[in-house]
Order: structure tokens, then sequence, then C-alpha cells
């Protein structure tokens, strides 16, 4: 069972396997041109230096994450300065110097509207099937009616227990509406034999984007 004591356990043990030290290549390589000033969400955000590279572009950003060890050392790693307020059950974390705004607390609480851009990367896979229409629908909804999604994606053989969490095609379809398209995809089980070894010959990461 994936709940959130999952996830705070997952950074209390450092079991983070999923943090990327740099800029993720497919990010730099398929994020839209916006209008300086979009808004951006960026939902499961982690410790994501993903969010760092959308604020030096100018958007203004906004990650939501329910652990705050990862906030911390999110804030702590990158030297930023911030100040906090509480909204409800959420503290709201705004960096000096930069567009960039670490909602603390759970994805599911946090109903601001309006985003003009999503970015998810190994947010809807950490997902289980059972709460992934929801996070979809939920991610979907704070959105405007114009907004461009740019999503990375996992599917893979095998019996591997997620997450992450592997996910088809037709699902990704399915749960964004047809408006996604895939734009590009790489099997990483050819190029790294860690999936091989882990028993996997297919080891898709897609990136799919909605660009109205
Ligand atoms: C697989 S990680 C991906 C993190 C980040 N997107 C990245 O690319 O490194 C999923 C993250 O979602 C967070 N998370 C899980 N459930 C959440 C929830 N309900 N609300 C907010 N964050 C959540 C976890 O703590 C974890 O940091």
């Amino acid at each position: 069972m994936i709940t959130n004591e999952f996830w705070l356990d997952r950074w209390k043990t450092g079991r983070i396997g999923f943090h990327q030290e740099g800029v993720n290549p497919k990010l730099i390589e398929f994020w839209p041109v916006l209008p300086k000033g979009s808004r951006i969400l960026v939902p499961l955000c982690g410790k994501s230096n993903d969010m760092i590279w959308l604020a030096e572009q100018g958007y203004q950003v906004t990650g939501v994450e329910l652990s705050s060890l990862a906030v911390i050392q999110f804030l702590g790693d990158n030297d930023l300065a911030f100040e906090t307020h509480q909204e409800g059950d959420l503290k709201v974390h705004s960096v000096d110097g930069l567009p960039l705004r670490i909602v603390e607390g759970d994805y599911f609480q946090f109903n601001e509207t309006d985003f003009d851009a999503c970015y998810d990367r190994a947010a809807m896979i950490a997902m289980p099937d059972s709460k992934r229409k929801e996070y979809v629908t939920h991610t979907l909804d704070r959105l405007s009616s114009s907004a461009c999604v740019l999503l990375v994606s996992l599917q893979y053989d095998g019996d591997k227990q997620g997450p992450p969490f592997s996910v088809n095609e037709d699902s990704v379809v399915s749960l964004w509406g047809s408006q996604i398209q895939k734009i590009a995809s790489e099997n990483l089980a050819l190029t790294n034999p860690q999936y091989k070894e882990e028993g996997h010959n297919i080891f898709e990461e897609s990136v799919w984007r909605i660009q109205p």
C-alpha cells in the first residue's frame, strides 16, 4: 500500500533513488517556450533541480511536496533563503530572489487553480493504480483550459513492484485526454545494464505533451 507514510519513510531513510542531481535533459529538450511569468505547477516535486531551471527561465514555479525533509534539503542544498507562511494545512515556502514557491503538504489538499502549465516527472508514475485517476483529475483541475503539460512516464515489462509504476500508452491517453501526444521515447534497458539485471527487456521512458 503506497500511503503518505510510505513516502515520508522513504525520505527519512534516504531511499530516494528517483532523485536526479542535474536538470532532466528531457525537460531542457522538450519544454515549450511560454510567456515569461507563466505559472508552472510541479506536483510531487521532491527536491528536483528542474524547478530551479524552470524558475531561471522566468516562469513562476510552484512545487508541491509532502515531505518536510525533501523541502529542507531542496532549500539547503541550493543555498536558498526563503520565507514561510501557513495556508490551512499547507506550509508555503517562498524563495528570495527567484520566482519559486514550495508548498509543503498533501497534494490532494492543494487547491490553487489557473496554472498555465504543469511539469510531471515521476509524479503520475509514483501513484498506484487506485489513485492515478484521482491524481490526474486533481492536476487537470489546477490548470487553465489552455494549459500545457509536459509528462515523463514509464512503461516496463516484468513484475517489478512500484513505485515507479508502469503506465501503458492507452492509460496515459485515457487519463490525460486525447490532446496528449507522445513526443519521444527511449528504452533505457538498451543502454543501461541495470534494467536487464532487474529482469526487464523493456524499460521505456516516454515524454508526452499537451500543447494547445
Ligand atoms: C518519485 S518521487 C518524484 C520526485 C520528483 N518529481 C523528481 O523528479 O525527483 C515522488 C515524490 O512525491 C512525493 N509525494 C508522494 N505523495 C505525495 C502527496 N500526496 N502529496 C505531495 N507529495 C507527495 C514524495 O514524497 C516524493 O518526493
